[in-house]
């Protein structure tokens, strides 16, 4: 089986993206049978080392690591840029394509059998690493997840449109579901890890704010907040049914810029969100216009809904008296 394709025949997979496709897909099947495995393939959640930013690194995010790497190779793909190693390594001198991977993302989960992924970039490949993936992510030539849930799902867009693939245990391929995904804009649901609410900026606090005080509050409308902490998992569930996601910069030491990375997270689950016409800005400039600072550089990251995110800019761009009043105050907003 090793050679043949890991997508259904009709998959709508670009020639020049083939082979590089091709090896994601066929890893990201032993990486979800392995994780099916769970404790009987051995301790996937025990604690390896830490990665370049201090982030604590678990088994499965080294194996995840180490298995895309390898069959990336012969696959076209000269810079390989990885959330779990320190700089960008080349693979093939001559390949054209470039990618960038969160191997392993919402790895504090992998213990308690709840979704996690792997987030993944391609671009053109430039003469340097720096030069290849210090550029703003509407450069991207394709970008994807795959979802190690309940079902295993690749979601997947190539330039134009977002298109979903099941994982079919029956025949082991990812088979073609729905050619043109599109973000719900008709949602009450926004996730935020609220333990960080004492740390936030004005503007978040006021957001949330309202968005608790429901119905008898300014947005006039009741809301219900979801926080999975697993980044694939929350993209997921907005892409099925809409919603808000956040990670805003806070007061913490590190977190001045967010939790999440620009390069192998934001960028990636951006272009893929903007395909299914949502919205992905980090709390009022689009992401995909941002250029990071460096390989491992974080953001503030807000996306879903095209509305709701454009509401949250709004409240960025309040002045500081209504960012200060009590939401009763504000009469700006409905939901
Ligand atoms: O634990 P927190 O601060 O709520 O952060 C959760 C976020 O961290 C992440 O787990 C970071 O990704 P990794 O697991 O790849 O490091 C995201 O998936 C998730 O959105
Ligand atoms: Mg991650
Ligand atoms: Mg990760």
């Amino acid at each position: 089986m090793t050679d043949q394709s890991p997508f259904a025949p009709e998959a709508p997979i670009p020639a020049d993206l083939r082979p590089v496709l091709d090896a994601l897909a066929r890893t990201a099947r032993d990486l979800a049978r392995r994780i099916a495995r769970g404790p009987l393939a051995g301790q996937m959640g025990a604690r390896v080392g830490a990665n370049s930013d201090g982030d604590a690194q678990q088994a499965l995010d080294v194996i995840a690591d180490h298995a895309f790497a390898s069959a990336l190779r012969g696959t076209g793909i000269r810079w390989y840029a990885s959330e779990e190693r320190d700089s960008v390594e080349e693979l093939d001198p001559a390949g054209p394509l470039a990618l960038a991977i969160d191997p392993l993302d919402g790895s504090s989960n992998i213990e308690t059998n709840v979704s996690i992924g792997t987030i993944f970039s391609l671009r053109a490949a430039m003469d340097t690493g720096a030069e290849t993936f210090l550029r703003p992510g509407h450069d991207q030539l394709a970008a994807g997840y795959v979802i190690y849930g309940p079902q295993v799902m690749l979601m997947l867009t190539v330039g134009a449109g977002l298109h979903s693939y099941i994982l079919d245990p029956d025949t082991g391929l990812f088979t073609l579901l729905d050619p043109a995904v599109t973000v719900a804009e008709d949602s009450c649901e926004f996730a935020i890890n609220a333990s960080n609410y004492r740390h936030w900026a004005k503007p978040v606090r006021a957001y949330i704010d309202d968005c608790l005080a429901g119905a008898d509050g300014p947005r006039a409308r009741n809301f219900n907040m979801r926080w999975i902490a697993s980044l694939v998992a929350e993209t997921h569930r907005i892409l099925t049914r809409g919603g808000l996601f956040l990670y805003p910069s806070d007061a913490r030491p590190g977190y001045a810029q967010g939790r999440l990375r620009m390069v192998y997270e934001c960028a990636p689950i951006a272009l893929l969100v903007e395909a299914a016409q949502g919205r992905a800005t980090d709390g009022s400039t689009r992401i995909l216009d941002l250029v990071p600072a460096s390989l491992h550089a974080r953001t503030p990251f807000v996306f879903g809904s095209a509305g709701k995110v454009d509401q949250v800019t709004a409240y960025h761009d309040l002045p500081e008296p209504e960012i200060s009043a009590l939401f009763g105050h504000r009469g700006l907003f409905r939901a």
